[in-house]
């Protein structure tokens, strides 16, 4: 983002904000040179940075006299500063608050604010000033999960576990949640390790499941991906916490079993035929691809596409 006051601007704005009137203590504490060597209660530099969007961003973690300020100074000076913003025509404003000054949330929150998300250490509020309901993006709306299908085709049999913290033992694919900024495919491989104890690698993804209020998202949607993966090491040494049985299953036995969940089974019943007719009929294959706008990379998963039609030469 691309700071657009400078912080003598600030400055200026915020002493109109803060209403602020030096008082005989502050007098006494300023220098010859006429600088504040120790700002009382409420002398509080704002910093905030425009977005592209027309909001502006205040990062509390930046202003160094906040430890000295208590929530009302903070609340009276929000409510001034907002009203500024306002009148410059900011669409938004987006209020970033460091855990340990937490005590600014709920002043905030009586202006107007509420939370868009939240970090270990950080919360993050937003107040929508633009005209009409707020246009403001949410926040995350899914989980995900991924598991992998250790499918080793020398012996047909697939890989299957049983939960230990579930009320039925069904057989399904070792699996768990993908870690921020972590592929689909390294958290299918790092699951199947970290519970069974199989090597393996990423060959394909399978199938994707969407679920709305999932009990375990807390309150959030869940995507579950399963991918096909290829195994490298063969003997179990599946965790205590998570697992109460591991094997590596006959394919068609878990295709037929009526112990298991209606995705396993359906997926079972995809790699059968994939097993018979060819992968490339159930696989969707993954490419990385460059993005024109940021200059990152990005993994696309698709179905098999020919070589020319990707360069689209010789296409009639
Ligand atoms: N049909 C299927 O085959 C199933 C699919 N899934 C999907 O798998 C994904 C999640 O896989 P998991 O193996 O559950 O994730 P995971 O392998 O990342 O394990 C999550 C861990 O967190 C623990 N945990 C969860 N909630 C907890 C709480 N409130 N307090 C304390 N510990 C807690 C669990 O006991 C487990 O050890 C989801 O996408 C889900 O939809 C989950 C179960 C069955
Ligand atoms: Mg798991």
């Amino acid at each position: 983002m691309r700071p657009l006051l400078s912080s003598g601007t600030w400055r200026a704005v915020l002493a109109r904000a803060w209403r602020l009137r030096p008082s005989a203590d502050y007098l006494e504490v300023m220098d010859p040179r006429g600088y504040t060597r120790n700002p009382p209660v409420g002398a509080c530099e704002l910093q905030g940075e425009l977005d592209r969007f027309g909001g502006i961003s205040v990062r509390l973690a930046r202003l160094d006299a906040l430890d000295r300020l208590d929530a009302a100074a903070f609340k009276k000076g929000l409510q001034v500063a907002v009203q500024q913003w306002q009148s410059e025509g900011r669409t938004a404003v987006w209020l970033h608050i460091p855990i340990l000054q937490s005590r600014f949330i709920a002043p905030a929150a009586s202006l107007g604010f509420r939370f868009h998300h939240a970090e270990l250490d950080s919360s993050t509020l937003t107040l929508w000033l633009g005209e009409g309901p707020s246009r403001l993006p949410g926040y995350a709306s899914h989980q995900v999960g991924v598991a992998g299908a250790v499918f080793d085709e020398s012996t047909r049999k697939i890989l299957v576990v049983q939960d230990r913290n579930k009320l039925k033992n069904m057989w399904k694919f070792p699996g768990g949640l993908s870690e921020p900024g972590e592929d689909i495919g390294d958290t299918a491989v790092r699951e199947v390790f970290e519970e069974t104890g199989i090597k393996s690698e990423f060959r394909s993804l399978l199938s994707i499941r969407q679920q709305h209020t999932n009990p375990g998202a807390f309150g959030k949607s869940d995507m579950y991906i399963i991918c096909r993966l290829k195994p490298y090491s063969f003997t179990i040494n599946f965790c205590q916490h998570e697992c109460l049985r591991c094997e590596w299953m006959d394919l068609n036995d878990l295709a037929k079993t009526e112990n298991t969940t209606p995705i396993t089974s359906r997926v079972a019943r995809l790699l059968l035929y994939g097993y018979r007719e060819g992968f490339d009929k159930i696989d969707l294959t993954v490419e990385e691809l460059p993005a024109v706008y940021t200059g990152l990379f990005y993994k696309l998963y698709h179905k098999e596409l020919p070589e020319n039609y990707k360069t689209m030469t010789g296409i009639d």
